[in-house]
């Protein structure tokens, strides 16, 4: 008799088991994205952006509270370091793992956060994780809604902002949080400099097809040379800004750094963005220091060459822009074209540069941010924008203009030289005293 009952309890348990997972199956969709995907990231930062809204009805404002106060919240912090070499950090509430509960569209999901620390990511050694969306059957069309929202709310957070992406293992990750697009104009090469890049650089993107037709790799390579503190990084961050392109940041001196994640990471640039290798000199001088001892980073010559090349390769545009200091110590291969196909020295003040920085400090219209970084931070003021000039200051800047440019001119002729950040530092020195400026400015030549 007891052993009947037992019998027949077991199989109405196995019943039951059997028997809500049919339900399950029949009656909840499911949804999983793991961390490889775009849309975990958006859908991460689409919760984070949704607390709960007094607007929302009892019910879901108590439950989605619970998401919020719940203890399994994790942190995001971005790291931004502005160029004057400050840096500050940003920190975002996400869902942590775990379970979390959602009303989205008249549906009510439950989201669940796993994290798999023994599975990693090959190169990035990032832990594998699963965002698993479960609600009823009819949810199931209000999936793609969900994406989307998230998808547009963080393309919109991106909106007339700069995205720098650094390498991370073979993969490119956003560093820190879209900055402010620094205007073109701010950035003030000598004259026709700026416009000569920009016009080379419009043309390519507008010659797809001619290059596809003559079979010719849909790559342009420039490099920007000379001294430091001339506007270059400045320059290439600004023109990627203008045209709504993001920035990878290539390290060459990086630790890690080998020649097959450096081809890895060169032929995997997101669309739409420069790939930007600073000191360009730094890793490497020339080819024939690139022996066993001579190396500075794990990459070796040929291996940036085969990169460079690798990427010409790619079916899709491909910009690669490099800086130095040092031009005359890059090895010919480097520079030869295809590599280098636009090479342009971005020199220490001409008159007429920093006249035209000095117009933009001190003259009408000063002050109304046409000057200002590139930087976001509430927390960090930026040193870089000038406090507003009195309106009624009573100066003849166009002639205190000139005379800047006479001294500039003769120091010049001298041989004695001055960059456009000395001359940008002095003049935030001077924000208030324009004849101060222009009286103290040869004091900067050296
Ligand atoms: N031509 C310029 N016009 C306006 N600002 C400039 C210019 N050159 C330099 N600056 C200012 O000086 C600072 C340093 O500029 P930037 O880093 O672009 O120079 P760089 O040539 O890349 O220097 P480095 O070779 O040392 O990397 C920036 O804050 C920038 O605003």
């Amino acid at each position: 008799m007891t052993q009947g009952l037992g019998v027949g309890l077991s199989i109405l348990r196995k019943s039951l088991v059997v028997g809500s997972a049919a339900l399950q199956r029949r009656m909840l969709v499911t949804l999983e994205l793991n961390n490889k995907d775009k849309s975990y990231e958006w859908l991460l930062a689409w919760l984070a952006h949704h607390p709960p809204s007094p607007s929302l009805n009892p019910l879901t404002r108590r439950l989605t509270s619970t998401l919020t106060r719940s203890h399994n919240l994790s942190v995001e912090t971005s790291l931004q370091t502005h160029p004057n070499g400050s840096s500050s950090a940003a920190f975002r509430l996400v869902a942590g793992p775990g379970t979390h509960y959602i009303h989205y569209a008249g549906h009510w999901m439950r989201l669940s956060r796993e994290r798999d620390a023994r599975a990693q990511a090959l190169m990035s050694g990032q832990p594998w994780e699963t965002l698993t969306l479960t609600a009823l059957s009819p949810a199931r069309a209000v999936f793609p809604l969900l994406l989307a929202d998230a998808r547009d709310a963080a393309m919109k957070g991106q909106e007339g902002r700069l995205v720098v992406h650094t390498a991370w293992g073979t993969e490119w990750r956003p560093f820190g949080l879209p900055r402010a697009k620094r205007p073109l104009k701010s950035v003030v090469l000598a004259p026709g400099v700026a416009e000569g890049i920009e016009r080379d650089l419009r043309t390519f993107l507008s010659r797809r097809e001619w290059y596809a037709d003559r079979g010719i790799p849909y790559r342009r390579g420039y490099l920007l040379h000379g001294p430091p503190g001339s506007g270059k990084t400045s320059f290439i961050q600004s023109l990627a800004g203008e045209l709504s392109y993001d920035i990878c940041v290539l390290n060459l001196s990086e630790r890690g750094l080998t020649d097959d994640k450096l081809f890895h990471l060169l032929a995997n640039a997101p669309e739409r963005s420069f790939v930007l290798i600073e000191d360009v000199d730094a890793a490497f001088n020339r080819r024939a220091q690139t022996t066993e001892d001579g190396y500075q980073s794990s990459i070796t010559f040929s291996g940036l060459l085969n990169a460079l090349d690798g990427v010409a390769s790619s079916a899709s545009a491909r910009l690669v822009f490099m800086t130095t200091n040092h031009f005359a110590r890059l090895d010919p291969a480097l520079v030869r074209p295809g590599r280098v196909d636009m090479g342009v020295l971005i020199d220490d003040a001409v008159p007429a540069q920093a006249c035209v920085l000095f117009e933009r400090f001190y003259g009408a219209g000063a002050g109304s941010g046409s000057t200002s970084s590139a930087t976001t931070s509430p927390s960090t003021p930026s040193t870089e924008s000038p406090p507003p000039t009195s309106p009624d200051l009573d100066l003849d800047i166009a002639s205190l203009s000139k005379s800047l440019a006479h001294t500039i001119q003769s120091e010049m002729d001298a041989g004695r030289r001055v960059s456009m950040a000395a001359l940008q530092g002095f003049f935030i020195l001077h924000a208030e005293d324009p004849r101060g400026a222009v009286e103290g400015v040869g004091g900067l030549f050296r």
